[in-house]
């Protein structure tokens, strides 16, 4: 199966194989640790300090404010324990509805322990109504925790317009751009952000690895207590190899950003195609507002995992909501948040694109999911009278 056509890149990305060229060598012959004495260990640590230079050079960051972690997960984890723990007398905190679960569940979890948290609606199109994030801002709000890019839509919220508000109350401003990093440029210099969430294997570096950026000066208490790695403010000996491949990772990222146009060309020519050639079809979230990579494309009246199971028949990957939601086979909070109809909500497909996307494998997902979607439409039971009824009903039991 290595030959498919692998449109998941919000999932996960391929590893490049500059980036497993980069890193072999620190899995194999430069096996020292980083914080050793000798030079077998100083080597090591030479190169991950040129990987934190690389990185920063993405972000626009000074390489003091990249602190290497496992995850994005861990990043969302460590930002909010840092924040809240800075300020032990701010108990309040603000998110969105539209959070990846590392922080969403992680706020659920906080609310159980006395915190109180404001999740933010978004409108049909994803967005934020920037007057709601004003009137819950109070001299108590410890930390507001938005999303840059959304995993499943694309759709970016306006954060510098957000960090000056949050800056107003004394507030710390996170930011999970786990979906933004390597596909828009970013600039911490000029920026309101304090702290900002990557992950390696979204931008073609191996799972396992990531980044917290702490603005200098930011309050800050680490999650994981221990050694002196990181400036103490991530205990524990780091990944090597993981942070080498996210140092070569971010090198190539920022040559990329060059070439997103062209990515961004592709995803416009998949997504006006099925609109033009599929009938009941619409684009979920900000048609511009969005990243270039990714397309969510509602189809009405079938379910979203059965066009999937179709699509792989044919080897191409594509997915429902996020990975880490699936199987569940409860509809997208994403999409239930954006107030979709209950037909659209079920007949959701995301593609993501990435900088290896073919003109190739746009045309030949093009030439298979009309009849692919004209097929489930034959079998299924919801004509758009009965899908509406169903709406119905959905509102009458939320109503409840
Ligand atoms: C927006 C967002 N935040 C956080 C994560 C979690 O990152 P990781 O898989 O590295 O823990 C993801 C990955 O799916 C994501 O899309
Ligand atoms: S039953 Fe398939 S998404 Fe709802």
């Amino acid at each position: 199966m290595n030959d498919c056509i692998y449109l998941d890149n919000n999932a996960t990305t391929r590893i490049d194989d500059e980036v497993i060229t980069a890193m072999l060598p620190y899995l194999t012959t430069y096996y020292g640790n980083p914080s050793s004495m000798h030079t077998f260990g100083g080597q090591v640590g030479k190169a991950v300090k040129e990987a934190r230079e690389q990185v920063a050079s993405l972000l626009g960051a000074e390489s003091s404010e990249i602190v290497f972690t496992s995850c994005g997960t861990e990043g969302n984890n460590a930002a909010i324990h840092a924040a809240l723990s800075a300020q032990p007398d701010r108990k309040h905190i603000i998110t969105t509805e539209v959070e990846h679960p590392a922080v969403l569940n992680l706020c659920k979890h906080l609310e159980k322990k006395g915190y109180t948290v404001t999740y933010l609606s978004v409108n049909e199109k994803g967005l934020l109504d920037l007057d709601e994030l004003e009137a819950s801002l109070t001299g108590g709000t410890a930390l507001v925790s938005t999303m840059y890019a959304n995993n499943e839509t694309g759709v970016l919220f306006p954060v510098e317009q957000i960090g000056q508000m949050v800056k107003e109350y004394g507030a710390i401003y996170h930011v999970d751009a786990v979906q933004a990093v390597g596909k828009i440029p970013l600039n911490m210099k000029d920026s309101t952000i304090d702290l900002l969430t990557l992950s390696g294997h979204k931008l073609h570096a191996p799972k396992g690895i990531g980044v917290l950026y702490v603005r200098r000066g930011t309050r800050f208490r680490p999650l994981l207590i221990g050694g002196h790695q990181e400036r103490g403010r991530r205990a524990g000996t780091e990944n090597v190899p993981g942070i080498i491949a996210l140092g070569k990772a971010a090198e190539l990222a920022k040559q990329h950003l060059a070439n997103v146009d062209r990515e961004k060309r592709l995803r416009d020519r998949l997504e006006q195609s099925i609109l033009a050639t599929i009938p009941d079809t619409v684009v979920n979230g900000h048609p511009t507002q969005r990243l270039p990579n990714t397309t969510n494309i509602g189809f009405k009246y079938i379910e979203g995992e059965a066009i999937l199971l179709h699509l792989n028949q044919y080897g191409i990957c594509a997915s429902s909501g996020s990975a880490c939601t699936s199987g569940s086979l409860e509809p997208s909070h994403v999409l239930r948040a954006m107030g979709l109809p209950y037909s659209v909500l079920h007949g959701s497909i995301r593609f993501s694109l990435s900088r290896y996307t073919t003109d190739a494998e746009i045309d030949r997902v093009l030439e298979v999911l009309p009849g692919i979607i004209e097929h489930l439409r034959a079998l299924s039971p919801f004509s758009s009278d009965e899908a509406d009824w169903l709406q119905e009903q959905e509102k009458a039991v939320l109503a409840k």
